[in-house]
């Protein structure tokens, strides 16, 4: 079985966890699914983490009641199991909020969304926009190589080129109570594809949700799929502890 009691597991939010919405804060997560991620991390022994492009004041309050150990802005942040919230150096994002909010203010359609480390120019509203967002974000950033363009589902992302997902599940598989165990990753976007190498490289395996090229082992058709099959594992998991 791919998910054992011996497994580390590692989740992404939007399109994984969550179905998609047009925008950030219309997203809805469910009882149901907050029951599964509690039962699962009580069956792993705690070894289950959000790896994550939110920032953690964004997401906390649609997660409630659970505390989960995780990687905040493609691990810019991140909180350990024990609790130890760690936070990278806050790039200089000044020029490229400019453009960013420059380019809001011009179209309707455009959401900015401003996190601690990093920022994303939504364009869900306005798909007609991606090529002069793209083009806009990447020219503000070209002259500094600390800065990293991240291109997601409808959204382009400006973070430190020294902070990612893969890093950040790395830095868990270190820590109690990761340590030792064979990870499993499960995202959907091309921005997860690093989070996928580090777990393969460590022995363990990636799991894409959705279409689209990737270096992962397993694939899973939907957001929907991957809690009815988290469930089911869950209820294996029980009947064989
Ligand atoms: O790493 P993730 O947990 O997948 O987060 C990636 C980005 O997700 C959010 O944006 C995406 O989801 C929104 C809600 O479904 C959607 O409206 C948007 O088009 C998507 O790009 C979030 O707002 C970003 O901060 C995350 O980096």
């Amino acid at each position: 079985m791919l998910l054992t009691t011996r497994s580390a597991l590692f989740l992404d939010f939007d399109g994984t966890l969550a179905e998609l919405a047009p925008r950030p804060d219309a997203v809805v997560v469910t009882r149901e699914l907050l029951d599964l991620l509690e039962r699962l991390r009580e069956q792993l022994d705690g070894a289950l983490a959000l790896v994550t492009g939110r920032a953690q004041a964004d997401i906390e309050p649609l997660i409630a009641p659970l505390h989960l150990p995780a990687a905040f802005e493609h691990g810019a942040v991140r909180r350990s199991a024990s609790g130890i919230t760690t936070r990278a150096h806050s790039p200089e994002l000044g020029p490229a909020l400019a453009v960013a909010q420059a380019l809001a203010a011009r179209h309707s359609g455009l959401l900015v969304e401003h996190k601690l480390t990093a920022l994303a120019l939504h364009f869900r509203a306005a798909p007609h926009l991606e090529a002069e967002c793209t083009a806009a974000m990447s020219a503000a950033i070209r002259h500094d190589p600390g800065l990293q363009l991240l291109r997601g589902k409808a959204v382009v992302e400006v973070k430190s080129a020294s902070v990612g997902k893969g890093l950040a599940i790395a830095a868990f598989m270190a820590e109690p109570p990761f340590a030792g165990r064979l990870p499993l990753f499960v995202g959907d976007d091309v921005t997860d594809e690093p989070g996928f190498e580090t777990v393969q490289r460590l022995g363990g395996a990636g799991i894409k949700v959705g279409s689209g090229d990737t270096c992962a082992l397993h694939r899973i058709a939907h957001p929907q799929a991957l809690q009815r099959w988290l469930s089911d594992t869950a209820e294996t998991l029980l009947a064989t502890s």
